[in-house]
């Protein structure tokens, strides 16, 4: 067993990852130690309601988060969520010195620039892999390991509470609520889960992973966000009939034009085609694309949440800054050198698949090609089924801005010859 001093750790919160950071921090601490070179000890747990029952020491609890930052610790750990008072009892930690480990995807997204900028007054570590792709090496890899190389991409399914609900929608035809239920009942879901399926929490981890990837201060506010509230049985069966499934994507891409660079980060759902290696990732499972110069393409892919998979990258983060305050030295600070501007959505390329109702009489296609000519949205696939007296019309386009693919859909819509526009949505994977 090492023989110095303990590394003090504060807990702020004890739900479902904290506490599983407490049953790995507790039941590990002697190959922790071992790790660490120092005994890793939980000095106190910041709680809202004491009397709960936990599988944790009751003697630790306290229900002053302040005090128990303030007090004799080192590393504080918070797994509060949301932005206060998890802001100002991070900040507090930061500016006194005292290394954070966070999982606070919503509170990065808004304000690492403040946060960083604390632990670089103080000296301390800030490290957060926990924050994007639960339990997946993500972030370090961003970081540390490809911070030699030029990432182009990051695109994937960064939300496991909307991958479970559209799973469950294409495999069993399982509702929308049941779905959400079951993926709260399992700790996937945020404490709010509009969080999840409004694609507020995807965005976040969005504007992280980019921020990262790119060298650049992205926030929630420069991700065009989307969820899948909209997503309905029609779309998931029109999917189906292209040999499609619906996913919930996260994308962040370097845009080159002349000798301007940009950022363009969305999150929305989109059709992948089957064979794609996204369309296999269910359930809460997460996985994520990296493109860059010279590694090429890779993928992270593993437990996106849930308490343990989330605890597991929480404990990895906080073996690395007791490490560092055992040896000396300090994790990688904020890289937002480069500062590229933020392209907006409507200027994105992106591909759209739409299904309409329409009319089944002669030179109805005609005039719905003719919507697209004029808004220069050139046509990939077009796939006509006629019914009794109208007819279901399907078409896939080439990549066109997405604002020209708006309007073309708007315009559509509003022919006498369309009834119903039952689907809109976009693809990615292979050109169609
Ligand atoms: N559950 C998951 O799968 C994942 C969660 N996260 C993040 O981890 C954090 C925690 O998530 P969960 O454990 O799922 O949430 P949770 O809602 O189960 O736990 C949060 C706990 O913090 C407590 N709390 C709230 N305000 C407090 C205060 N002022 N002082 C002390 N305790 C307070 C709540 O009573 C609750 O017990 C969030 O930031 C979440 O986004 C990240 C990755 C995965
Ligand atoms: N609510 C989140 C939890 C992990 O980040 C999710 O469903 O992915
Ligand atoms: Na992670």
């Amino acid at each position: 067993m090492p023989s110095q001093k303990p590394i003090r750790v504060a807990l702020l919160g004890c739900g479902t990852v904290g506490t599983e950071v407490v049953r790995l921090l507790t039941g590990q601490a002697a190959d922790l130690a071992a790790r660490v070179g120092a005994p890793v000890e939980l000095a106190g747990i910041a709680v809202r309601k004491p009397n709960k029952h936990r599988e944790v020491p009751a003697d630790l609890l306290t229900t002053d988060a302040a005090a128990l930052v303030a007090s004799d610790v080192d590393v504080v750990v918070e797994v509060i969520g949301g932005i206060e008072p998890a802001r100002t009892l991070l900040l507090d930690a930061l500016r006194a010195g005292k290394s954070v480990v966070t999982a606070n995807k919503a509170l990065l997204a808004e304000h690492s620039a403040e946060l960083s900028a604390a632990a670089d007054g103080s000296g301390a570590d800030l490290y957060f892999e926990a924050a994007v792709a639960g339990a997946i090496p993500l972030l370090r890899p961003l970081r540390e390991s490809l911070a030699g190389d030029r990432i182009t991409r990051v695109m994937g399914i960064v939300n496991g509470t909307t991958n479970f609900i559209l799973s469950g929608m294409d495999s069993t035809g399982a509702s929308y609520g049941e779905t959400l239920e079951e993926a709260t009942r399992l700790g996937y879901a945020e404490a709010d889960p509009t969080a999840d399926v409004d694609g507020f929490d995807a965005a976040s981890k969005a504007a992280i992973l980019a921020s990262l990837a790119f060298h650049t201060r992205v926030t929630a506010s420069d991700v065009h966000r989307e969820g899948i509230a909209s997503v309905s049985a029609a779309d998931i069966a029109a999917a189906r009939a292209l040999g499609r499934t619906v996913k919930l994507l996260a994308i962040c891409e370097r845009v080159t034009e002349g000798d301007q660079e940009s950022v363009s980060v969305r999150v929305h759902p989109a059709m992948i085609p089957r064979s794609h290696p996204l369309a296999g990732v269910n359930g809460a499972f997460n996985a994520v694309f990296v493109e860059a110069d010279a590694a090429g393409e890779m993928m992270f892919y593993g437990q996106g949440a849930g308490g343990a998979p989330t605890a597991s990258a929480v404990l990895g983060d906080l073996v690395a800054v007791a490490r560092n305050l055992v040896q000396g030295g300090r994790g990688p600070r904020e890289s937002a050198y480069a500062g590229l501007p933020a392209r907006p959505m409507g200027q994105t390329p992106t591909r759209y698949h739409i299904s309409l109702d329409v009319a089944d009489r002669a030179g109805v296609l005609s005039q719905v090609a003719a919507v697209f000519a004029e808004h220069d949205v050139s046509i990939a696939a077009v796939r006509q089924e006629g019914r009794v007296d109208d007819a279901s019309l399907v078409v896939v386009t080439h990549a066109a801005t997405d604002a020209a693919l708006r309007s073309t859909v708007d315009k559509i819509g509003g022919l006498p010859v369309v009834r119903e526009v039952v689907s809109v949505m976009r693809v990615e994977g292979e050109e169609t």
